[in-house]
């Protein structure tokens, strides 16, 4: 795995600290999404003049989309707690119990990576979801009987980047569901002028809209630019983030043109140059990489898919033309369709 890599979408130790300050905490502060805010605004706004729980959410997205963020902004919004879990967290249906008994009406259940709960903990939720109860044995052997407890109204926020993943039971449950897309440049250099201002860093629109353009449609990588782009400043360009300034950085960093770093361009030129760009499955190219299959799923593909250099069919993965393009090769002619299509010589 590449520890260190500086655009990686997963939240990195150093990333802690400085999400707190700037992680925003009001809707008016969650830049971008515009459809998700919008519809949010609304549901939110609803349940707080009937003074009752909010419907329960599922937020889905790639790593670092702000599935986190918006979680705790709708807590702030509606003006409840939020507690806070996850999926592989709640071992046993007792762990569940636990944080259920505890809630205050209305309150926030926020459970990360929810695709990861064990099927005993999901069995407590339905229930609970559904009707705001749950079954609880008390003793054991033959002694044990179970008891029907009842919650308060509450709200569960459900995250995870596996939509697919999810029991359909389960889904089924949530009544609003939210998919997170990743960022335009645009949306991106606005939320790095915000960061910007509140770390105090000199930074020019310019500036921003280069570090915006490389951070692979994700705020947390942008944020994590911001910063790297900071001490090169500080130290090479008088403190001042302008163009030229962010650019040399992210040139030092090994962030290209389109945000793509080594693990990405890795990717694209292992699928060209060893599999003849494909298709090739999953499982043959993590090995070729030495990677988790998790991690070019879940991290590496999403937006390389989204940006159309790399296409996923039913037989694996194939590099899009642009990817040829990309890495200075010439992508082949009728790329993706058989030869045979179109007699002997179609396939030169
Ligand atoms: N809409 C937004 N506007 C401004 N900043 C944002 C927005 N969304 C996310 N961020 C910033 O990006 C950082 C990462 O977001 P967050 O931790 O919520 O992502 P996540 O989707 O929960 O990621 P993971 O899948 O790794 O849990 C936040 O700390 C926040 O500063
Ligand atoms: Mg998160």
């Amino acid at each position: 795995m590449t520890e260190a890599r500086i655009i990686t979408p997963a939240a990195q130790l150093d990333d802690e600290a400085l999400e707190a300050t700037i992680r925003p905490k009001r809707l008016a502060e969650y830049l971008g999404q515009q459809a998700v805010r919008e519809q949010l605004s609304i549901y939110i706004e609803a349940a707080r003049r009937r003074g009752g729980a909010l419907d329960h959410v599922l937020i889905f997205g790639p790593p670092g989309l702000g599935k986190t963020t918006l979680s705790h902004v709708i807590a702030n919004e509606l003006g409840v707690n939020l507690r806070s879990t996850s999926g592989p967290v709640l071992e046993r249906a007792g762990d569940l119990a636990a944080l259920l008994t505890n809630l205050e009406a209305n309150d926030v259940l926020f459970v990360d990576e929810i695709h990861r709960l064990s099927p005993v903990v999901e069995e407590v939720l339905y229930p609970a979801m559904e009707d705001f109860q749950i079954d609880i044995m008390i003793g054991e052997g033959p002694a044990a009987r179970s008891i029907k407890l009842d919650l308060p109204p509450f709200t569960l926020i459900g995250a995870t980047t596996r939509a697919g993943l999810l029991t359909a039971p389960l889904r089924d449950r949530f009544g609003i569901v939210q998919r997170l897309e990743f960022y335009t440049p645009e949306e991106l250099a606005a939320i790095v002028r915000r960061s910007a201002r509140i770390l105090g860093i000199d930074c020019e629109a310019e500036g921003a809209a280069e570090i915006a353009r490389r951070s692979r449609g994700t705020p947390r990588i942008a944020n994590r630019l911001l910063r790297r782009v900071r001490d090169y400043a500080e130290v090479r360009a008088g403190g001042r983030i302008d163009r030229a300034a962010a650019r040399a950085a992210m040139d030092m960093l090994k962030v290209d043109a389109e945000g793509f770093d080594d693990l990405d361009r890795r990717m694209l030129a292992t699928i060209i140059e060893s599999f003849d760009g494909g298709p090739v499955g999953v499982e043959s190219l993590a090995a070729a990489l030495s990677e988790d299959r998790g991690t070019l799923e879940d991290v590496v593909e999403p937006y390389l898919i989204q940006q159309g250099f790399l296409v996923r069919t039913a037989r694996g993965r194939m590099a899009a033309p642009k990817a040829w393009r990309h890495l200075g090769l010439a992508p082949p002619p009728r790329q993706g369709v058989p030869a045979d299509l179109f007699g002997p010589e179609a396939g030169e």
